[in-house]
């Protein structure tokens, strides 16, 4: 019996920015942007919109598109790292917005017995979904599940992180029929506690906060979703765990340079040529080339062989991340759809070829592992339209871009956005203080 990836989709937020308007305001050359890190487009959310709204999209839109009965859902596991609350999950608000939608054809509650929750390690969390998934249904295989990954990737504005943001969702549907892309069981696993990007608890004195009442505590905590973070140190974290995790994947599979054999590398991609950037020491491994230093490492990433292997195994896989930037936990199935996405556009017949992946969330842990792709995958690639869709997503100017990053916008930017949207946070009621109510617009 096989296990894996039975079908797959995703939602980008309906707004953009191109990245050299971000440059030219920040005073930086477009280019390093642009040819340094692959940056074209930046994603980013409406006020009506947020990681439990990207969810909900591409949750319904799974069910439409492949034509699945909700109540055969028996788990929706949600990685995210931009949870809208710190005990409901985002899981939970992105079940009811559905429940809601398909409630004319399935019933009031159609998740009532579907095991729903959220999980969190940063930009890996989905990939630790997927894993406890596939570990689901190979104990039960009637059964299917949903992993969604969903998340609003924000930095501070200024910093050296604004340019790497983006955000969106991709759902998948795991089950014991992986039509688009059968997954083994074996997984490299590396662990490190680190600081390299975390969102900690922030404190603020009382004397710090404007109009503080009585009532406030003369401390407080609070989380932001802007991280903490050091970005050179969080690449070298990143690559230090994914050749520890890859060496691991070699040990638990048997296998000797695997990448040797894997059709695409795909990787969570912080921005789009994070990957290929990286992967020049295991390829130096591998290959028993020197990588003492930065000279002998640009050597590597500049030699022949070395840009033909990212021209044949990664360069497709970044082109979504270029048109939206980092989408933390759904980064690494973006690119699953990128690479794939492209081979189906350019008729290039996939069956049977294996495809490896190297996931890393912050914090640190990378896991990697490897699938191949089934012979039904086109009828599931065939429902995505990714780089079409992603041509018609509205473009917003630089002032428009800072203030809903300051959350100074009241109005959705497009008023007339069809699907999901927040509609009000509870203010004043004591006992529902913060909840969030949303709505649908069809
Ligand atoms: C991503 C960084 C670190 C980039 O940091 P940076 O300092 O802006 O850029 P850089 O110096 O690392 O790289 C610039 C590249 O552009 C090139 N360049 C320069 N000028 C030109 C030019 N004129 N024409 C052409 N190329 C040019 C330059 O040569 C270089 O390429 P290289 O040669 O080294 O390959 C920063 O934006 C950042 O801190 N971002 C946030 C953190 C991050 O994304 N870290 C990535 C690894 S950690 C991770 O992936 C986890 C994460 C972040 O997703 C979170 C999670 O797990 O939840």
């Amino acid at each position: 019996m096989s296990f894996g990836i039975e079908a797959a989709t995703y939602y980008v937020p309906s707004l953009y920015l191109e990245i050299k308007d971000l440059a030219e305001k920040r005073g930086i050359e477009p280019a390093k942007l642009e040819k340094g890190l692959g940056l074209h487009k930046m994603g980013f959310p409406d006020v009506h919109e947020d990681a439990a709204t990207f969810a909900a999209e591409a949750l319904l839109k799974l069910i439409k598109d492949y034509k699945i009965n909700p109540k055969k859902i028996s788990r929706i596991y949600l990685g995210t790292e931009s949870a809208i609350d710190a005990a409901k999950p985002t899981a939970s608000y992105a079940m009811q917005m559905v429940e809601k939608v398909l409630e004319a054809e399935f019933g009031e509650r159609c998740f009532k017995n579907c095991d729903v929750v959220d999980m969190t390690f940063a930009c890996i969390g989905a990939v630790d979904a997927l894993h406890n998934s596939l570990d689901f249904v190979r104990v039960n295989p009637e059964k299917k599940a949903v992993v969604i990954a969903s998340d609003y990737a924000k930095y501070e504005l200024a910093s050296s992180g604004e340019y790497t943001q983006g955000g969106g969702a991709v759902a998948l549907l795991v089950s014991a029929k992986p039509d688009l892309i059968e997954i083994e069981n074996n997984w490299g696993v590396a662990t490190e506690s680190v600081f390299d990007f975390f969102k900690p608890r922030r404190h603020f004195k009382k004397e710090d906060l404007k109009n503080a009442t009585e009532s406030v505590p003369d401390k407080i905590e609070i989380f932001t979703d802007e991280p903490v973070f050091d970005g050179q140190y969080s690449n070298q974290c990143y690559q230090d765990r994914i050749r520890e995790a890859y060496q691991h994947y070699e040990e638990v599979s048997g296998k000797t340079k695997p990448s040797e054999n894997w059709k695409y590398l795909i990787f969570h991609l912080p921005y789009a040529f994070h990957g290929k950037r990286v992967f020049t020491e295991i390829y130096s491994l591998e290959n028993g080339l020197p990588y003492s230093n930065a000279e002998e490492q640009k050597a590597v990433a500049k030699s022949e062989n070395y840009i033909e292997f990212i021209n044949n195994k990664i360069e497709k896989t970044q082109r979504a991340s270029s048109e939206i930037g980092n989408m933390y936990t759904a980064s690494i199935f973006m690119a699953l759809l990128s690479g794939l996405q492209t081979s189906f556009n350019e008729n290039e017949e996939l069956a049977g070829e294996e495809i490896g992946f190297l996931g890393y969330g912050s914090g640190s842990k990378s896991k990697v592992f490897a699938g191949k792709v089934s012979e039904n995958w086109k009828n599931v690639v065939a429902k995505w339209d990714l780089f079409e869709n992603l041509t018609n997503r509205l473009a917003i100017d630089f002032d428009t871009y800072e203030k809903l990053h300051r959350k100074q916008l009241e109005h959705s930017v497009n008023p007339d956005y069809n699907g999901f949207g927040l509609q009000s946070v509870e203010l004043e009621n004591p006992v529902l203080k913060g909840a969030r109510y949303y709505g649908y617009k069809g």
